[in-house]
């Protein structure tokens, strides 16, 4: 079967903030109003051709839940470090990474190389420990490290994880779309998609030294990454003219960027933007990105449409498994550690 259908043309949508920054309602198209996927995935592709990174609007997530898992997030990093490191981050990126656990050397962007200065609480798919990937023991796969004594935490943020997961899953034919697929050219990549939680405490830092950062310039690693609107500001992007652009704060929508690799993925069509977070505010900061990945199974190599002649294929066919693993070792101190 041919996995091609007519491309829309990129189009930029009705709303530009900053001029630069393409505001996507998703509303029309989760009602599932006849025509709304076309149009949609026409804004995406501008959105992800042009700049890599987009906000999302009329996404559906109700905002109570958004904020009990920031409360979730600043509950987790108010408990005393002993308590934290009883959950010390482990082979599997789950539990809590320390401040200035995490390196990002898998990009170019960060040439000094100053650890960041933030801590980090991880979670990814809950699983049970009859998982056969769980008694496989495969890397990246094992079950999420709970605080104990923090009532409401865990299934706030299970619930969350929930229902991103059905966002992104909902939000991924608009995706194939826009790359000239059917739509449900990723159904199977995605019907047990790879799910991360990240809690990140950012605290008040008054005086940043040379190349130093909340998070330094990175990349991310891959497909789609959701953030929530952050009533504290901070996150900049580097867009491709060389822009330090800083998002704005715009209540009820989601800034969302793509990764490296669904850069990969679609041949370099779409981009992956160095971001940086600075929190300059005098208050301490909460980020709660959500990483919705394919399956560690799925074999990432130059889409239909995104290769062929006069386009080679840039990159050799890769195992997400593969990829994240060795992205993994790349960024997190406790991987190099664990490794050496
Ligand atoms: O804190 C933010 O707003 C962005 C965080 C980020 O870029 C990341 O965790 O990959
Ligand atoms: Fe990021």
């Amino acid at each position: 079967m041919n996995p091609l259908l007519p491309a829309p043309a990129a189009r930029p949508p009705a709303t530009m903030v900053g001029g630069r920054l393409p505001v996507l309602d998703a509303a029309p198209f989760l009602r599932g109003e006849a025509g709304a996927l076309e149009a949609l995935a026409a804004e995406l592709r501008f959105a992800l051709e042009n700049v890599g990174f987009y906000l999302l609007a009329g996404h559906g997530i109700d905002d109570g839940l958004i904020q009990r898992t920031y409360a979730a997030a600043k509950r987790f990093h108010a408990q005393p470090i002993e308590e934290k490191l009883k959950i010390r981050i482990n082979e599997h990126n789950l539990g809590y990474m320390p401040m200035k656990g995490s390196l990002n050397r898998t990009s170019a962007y960060n040439p000094n190389g100053k650890p960041s200065v933030n801590e980090a609480f991880f979670l990814r798919r809950q699983r049970t420990p009859d998982d056969p990937d769980v008694i496989a023991n495969k890397p990246l796969r094992g079950l999420n490290q709970w605080p104990e004594g923090m009532p409401g935490l865990r299934e706030d943020c299970l619930a969350y994880m929930d229902r991103m997961m059905r966002l992104g899953q909902s939000l991924v034919p608009v995706y194939a779309r826009a790359l000239g697929l059917v739509p449900d050219y990723f159904e199977k990549a995605f019907s047990l998609p790879n799910l991360i939680l990240r809690l990140t405490h950012y605290p008040a830092v008054e005086d940043f030294q040379e190349g130093e950062f909340s998070i330094a310039p990175h990349t991310d690693s891959g497909f789609m990454t959701l953030l929530p609107a952050n009533p504290v500001d901070g996150l900049s992007v580097h867009l491709p003219d060389g822009v330090w652009f800083d998002i704005p704060h715009v209540p009820g929508t989601y800034t969302v960027n793509s990764g490296d690799m669904l850069h990969r993925w679609t041949n370099e069509v779409f981009l992956s933007t160095p971001h940086r977070v600075r929190n300059v505010s005098p208050a301490a900061r909460y980020a709660i990105p959500f990483f919705f990945d394919p399956h560690p199974d799925t074999m990432i190599e130059a889409l239909p449409g995104c290769a062929g002649p006069g386009r080679p294929a840039k990159h050799p066919p890769v195992l997400f498994d593969d990829y994240i693993i060795w992205f993994a070792r790349k960024n997190y101190v406790h991987q190099q550690e664990a490794a050496a």
